[in-house]
This record gives C-alpha cells, sequence and structure tokens, in this order.
C-alpha cells in the first residue's frame, strides 16, 4: 500500500514538474520558439503516461500514400467531424473556423488536446498530435499550421473487438453524416471569365426541395427512390462492373420545374452542380478536361441540350476541305435560346464527344454522378444521346394537374383544401397551364393581404378560364385552316405529281443533303 502511494506521489510530482516547466517555456520563449517545442512536451507527457490509462492505441493519419490511395485519409476528415461535436465543452484547448458564408463559428479541438468519448459505456481517448516535418523540426521558424497531424484513439484492450467493429465504424458514419449536413454546395459553370476549359463557382443557395415541387406525389416519391437507390448502390455498380453515375432526362414545357427538379435533387442529395454550357466548350478535349475537373457527388446539368447541339445546319455550312478532314467533326452552332441562327460557335464539341462524356472510360475516374439533361423538345434529339443506359431515366415534366396544383397552394396560400378546389380541378382538366404560370397567378399581389388565400385562387380561375377560351379560339382557327388548306392541297398535289416526275434522277434537293449526312454523329435537330 505505501510503495502504491509512494508510486502515485511521484507521478504527480513528475507531472507538475512538466507542468511547471511547461508553462514557464510558454511565458518566457518567443512563441515561434514555443510552437516547435510544444510538440516534443506534448509526446514526453503522452508516452510517459498514456500507458497508465490505456492498454491500445490506433493512429488515424491526416495523408494517406501507398499503392491503392493518395491523398488525404477519408477516415481522418470523418473523426475530426465527429469530434467537433460538443468539442467546445468537451476540450480545453479549440480552434475556431468560420463556417458557410461567416454564419457562425465552429470549434474544434486544438492540437495535443485530449477528448474523451464514451461509447455503450465504454470510456475511449481521442489525442490530437502534430508531426512537424523533419526539416522544420530543427527549425526554430516554424509556422503553426504547417505539419501532418494524426488522431489516436486509446482505450483497454478488454475492449478490443467493440471498439474496432462497433465504435470505429460508428464514429466515421457519424463524421460522414455531419459532414454532408455542413457542406457548402457549390454551383459550378464554365462559361465566366476567359479560360473555359476552367470551372468557376458560387456557393450553391437554391431554395427548392422535392416538397415544393408540383407533381404527380407516386412520380415524385418514384424520383426521390431513385435518387436514394442510386446513393447507396456503389457495391452494386461494382458488382455489375458499371461506373457510378446515373443519367436523368429531364423533358417538358417551358415552366414545368425542370431546372427546379434539378435544384430540389442537389439539395436532396447534397452534391454539388456542375452547370455546363455546351456552347462555351471549345472542342472535345476541353470537354473532357472539364469532366476530368468535377468531384465525385456532384450533379453534371446540360441545360436546354437540344439548344445546345445543332449539327445539321452546320454541317451544310462547312466547307468541303474541312468535311474531308474529319468526317466525324460537327461543330456546334454557339447560340442562346431564341436567336438559334444568328451566331455560329468556334466550338468543335461533336455528338460522340458528348457521347464519350456521358459512357467513356474517362468519364469512370470520378464516382457517385449524376449526368442531367433537360430538354422542351425530347422529339428533337439523337436517340443515341437518351437511349437507356446513358439517360438511364427519363422523366416528363408536364402542365399542372390537380394533385401539383394542390402542392402550389399549400406552398404559395398555406391551403390544403377549399371549397374552390373543385372548380380548379375542373378547369386544369380542360385547360393546359404550366406549374410556373398556376404559381405566379396564386402568388398574393400585395403582402399582408388578409383573405389572400380566395383572393390566389379567384385569380387562378380567372386566368385557366382566360385561357380556356384562348384554347378554343386556337382550335377553332386551326380547323378552319385545316380545312382551307384541305382544299388546297388536293389542287397542289396533282401539281407536285407532275413535277417529281420531270426532276427524277437529279438529286439536289435539301432532303438528298441531308440524306447523305446519315453519320452515326448527326444529331436529329
Ligand atoms: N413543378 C413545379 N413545382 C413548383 N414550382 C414550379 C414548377 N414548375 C415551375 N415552377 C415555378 O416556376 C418557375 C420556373 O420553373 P423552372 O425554371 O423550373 O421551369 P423549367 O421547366 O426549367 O423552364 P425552362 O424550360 O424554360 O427552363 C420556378 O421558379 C418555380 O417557381
Ligand atoms: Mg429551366
Amino acid at each position: 500500500m505505501e510503495g502504491m502511494v509512494e508510486f502515485w506521489s511521484q507521478i504527480g510530482s513528475i507531472m507538475a514538474t512538466l507542468m511547471f516547466v511547461c508553462t514557464f517555456a510558454e511565458r518566457v520563449l518567443p512563441s515561434r520558439v514555443w510552437d516547435s517545442l510544444e510538440s516534443y512536451f506534448y509526446k514526453i507527457v503522452h508516452s510517459l503516461f498514456g500507458f497508465l490509462f490505456t492498454d491500445v492505441t490506433i493512429t488515424f493519419e491526416e495523408y494517406q500514400s501507398d499503392e491503392s490511395f493518395h491523398g488525404r485519409n477519408e477516415a481522418y476528415t470523418a473523426i475530426e467531424n465527429y469530434l467537433s461535436i460538443d468539442s467546445s465543452e468537451r476540450a480545453s484547448k479549440l480552434k475556431a473556423k468560420t463556417t458557410k458564408g461567416m454564419r457562425s463559428i465552429a470549434f474544434s479541438m486544438d492540437d495535443y488536446e485530449v477528448i474523451t468519448d464514451e461509447f455503450e459505456g465504454i470510456k475511449v481517448k481521442w489525442y490530437l498530435e502534430k508531426q512537424l516535418p523533419v526539416s522544420q523540426s530543427i527549425s526554430w521558424d516554424v509556422s503553426r499550421d504547417e505539419g501532418r497531424r494524426c488522431y489516436k484513439l486509446m482505450f483497454k484492450d478488454k475492449y478490443r473487438s467493440i471498439i474496432t467493429e462497433s465504435y470505429i465504424p460508428y464514429v466515421i458514419e457519424e463524421g460522414k453524416k455531419i459532414k454532408k449536413r455542413n457542406k457548402f454546395q457549390k454551383l459550378y459553370t464554365n462559361c465566366n471569365g476567359d479560360d473555359r476549359d476552367l470551372w468557376t463557382y458560387v456557393t450553391f443557395q437554391h431554395p427548392a426541395t422535392f416538397d415544393a415541387i408540383a407533381m404527380e406525389p407516386n412520380k415524385k416519391q418514384e424520383i426521390i427512390n431513385d435518387l436514394m437507390a442510386f446513393t447507396k448502390s456503389k457495391e452494386y455498380y461494382n458488382k455489375i462492373g458499371k461506373a457510378w453515375k446515373r443519367g436523368y432526362l429531364l423533358y417538358g414545357p417551358p415552366g414545368t420545374g425542370k431546372s427546379s427538379v434539378i435544384a430540389a435533387m442537389a439539395n436532396l442529395l447534397h452534391y454539388d452542380v456542375y452547370d455546363l454550357e455546351l456552347t462555351a466548350v471549345q472542342d472535345n478535349t476541353s470537354l473532357r478536361k472539364l469532366l476530368i475537373d468535377t468531384s465525385k457527388k456532384s450533379i453534371i446539368v446540360i441545360e436546354d441540350i437540344d439548344c445546345s447541339l445543332d449539327l445539321t445546319g452546320q454541317r451544310k455550312n462547312q466547307s468541303k476541305d474541312d468535311e474531308n478532314k474529319d468526317s466525324k467533326v460537327l461543330p456546334i452552332k454557339e447560340m442562346a435560346k431564341g436567336t438559334r441562327d444568328k451566331k455560329k460557335s468556334k466550338s468543335k464539341v461533336t455528338l460522340s464527344g458528348l457521347l464519350n462524356f456521358i459512357d467513356g472510360l474517362w468519364s469512370a475516374c470520378g464516382e457517385e454522378r449524376i449526368i442531367l439533361f433537360t430538354t422542351n423538345h425530347v422529339d428533337k434529339l439523337d436517340p443515341a444521346l437518351i437511349r437507356r443506359g446513358r439517360m438511364d431515366k427519363h422523366i416528363e415534366l408536364s402542365y399542372c394537374g390537380f394533385e401539383a396544383f394542390k402542392v402550389l397552394a399549400k406552398n404559395y396560400l398555406n391551403l390544403e383544401s377549399h371549397n374552390l378546389f373543385e372548380k380548379i380541378r375542373t378547369l386544369l382538366e380542360e385547360t393546359r397551364m404550366t406549374p410556373a404560370d398556376v404559381a405566379e397567378n396564386l402568388m398574393p399581389k400585395s403582402p399582408g393581404l388578409e383573405n389572400a388565400g380566395e383572393v390566389g385562387l379567384e385569380n387562378l380561375i380567372l386566368a385557366l378560364e382566360k385561357a380556356k377560351e384562348v384554347e378554343r379560339l386556337k382550335a377553332e382557327e386551326a380547323l378552319k385552316d385545316d380545312g382551307d388548306n384541305g382544299e388546297l392541297d388536293e389542287e397542289e398535289s396533282d401539281e407536285e405529281d407532275d413535277e417529281e416526275d420531270g426532276s427524277e434522277g437529279e438529286g439536289t434537293s435539301d432532303e438528298d443533303e441531308d440524306d447523305d449526312s446519315s453519320d452515326e454523329d448527326l444529331l436529329k435537330i
């Protein structure tokens, strides 16, 4: 008993001396010098006393470099995130970092700090050690932030299996979840600035969620399920030998929510978004470069794909020389929506380049990616581009139905039912209005209006009745035109028959020109 008391008193006095030396050194030495000595001091304390409290130590290095992986160790990052929870209460020395847009400050344990954690009644200790680079360990002028770190997990040997089999996987999983929650999502674009082979980004802060998307509920759930299944299918994709990526084609008239669905997908999965402007990509090499520069867990979007690629017109303008050089290189028109024929692009991205982009070898180098195309004219796209396997899921976004309207009414007016709903249901069945227009009509025109809900519904009814009337008039006119054309056609068809007989064998019509452009690369636009 006496021996034990003496042992502990000696330990106590050694610790007290070390603490005194440490405090003294910290006060009198210049901070640069103390910074480089601090690591040695803590290493001594740790190796002297660590054995008293633990039997097993597992080290998680910040960087890993071997034949399987080179870079920042994901386990280290996950542990860092896991330990950041409540670290302001658990550790006495802390590091502070600002988070998303300087909205708050996040604390994490500082170097050489110990945090105690508990798992199923077992106490473990986490120690953050900083390893100074050899070249710097003899230098007095050391920057505090340089050097590699490692987390050391310390626990009693009898808990070895529960710690390795349950606790560590739990920590990694929790850490990943925290990272996902805190992730600063980015929206990248390739057409800002001079260097168009580079992505530039802004913070992605789009409020769209699937809850607010007006769509038939089963269809919405199907999309969500599909996305969630995709994110959990790493092993499955490996097993079937496919790159872990999925293609979605969103099609439908303007204002039906294609862009909103993309934003909702990004928010659901916490993925970054790469908005690829194809008309700004010089050629296939640039396209490849851009793709390689995308990170995993991202959505690569090409909006209005039918406007980005219009190859048939360009082929007609190409010189014979160009065609001889490379019959497969089919330039893309650079044009904004609506000014299709005015401005020609120097871009030489081809359909085969684009297909390689989707399913080529190099597109498999980053995993967990979603490729998304949107179009207003699905029928104008080359079937090769959108076949299953490339665009795995085709999602049609259409005019507003009653179920979609209910989502909008809840969202915009906070109304789940109303006696005007039935009237709106009938009108929506009789006429076509996009969710964008329905939303616009529902939106209160002046803030704080008392009966905003009813006013919004009445506005919508008026707009629907007007749209119905316009559609009726159009249908009548079309019917009238058809009648007139029918009479005309009969007269013209006799003339055409005569002409066709005369021009047989010349083969110079536009149709013939188009026919010879039946390369696999040709987009049917
Ligand atoms: N299905 C929808 N659910 C909820 N809001 C919608 C929906 N469709 C359209 N909106 C509203 O209309 C606006 C325009 O929609 P969005 O930009 O998503 O349409 P789009 O289909 O991408 O149109 P375009 O083909 O012209 O690009 C959105 O900001 C949103 O407020
Ligand atoms: Mg859009």
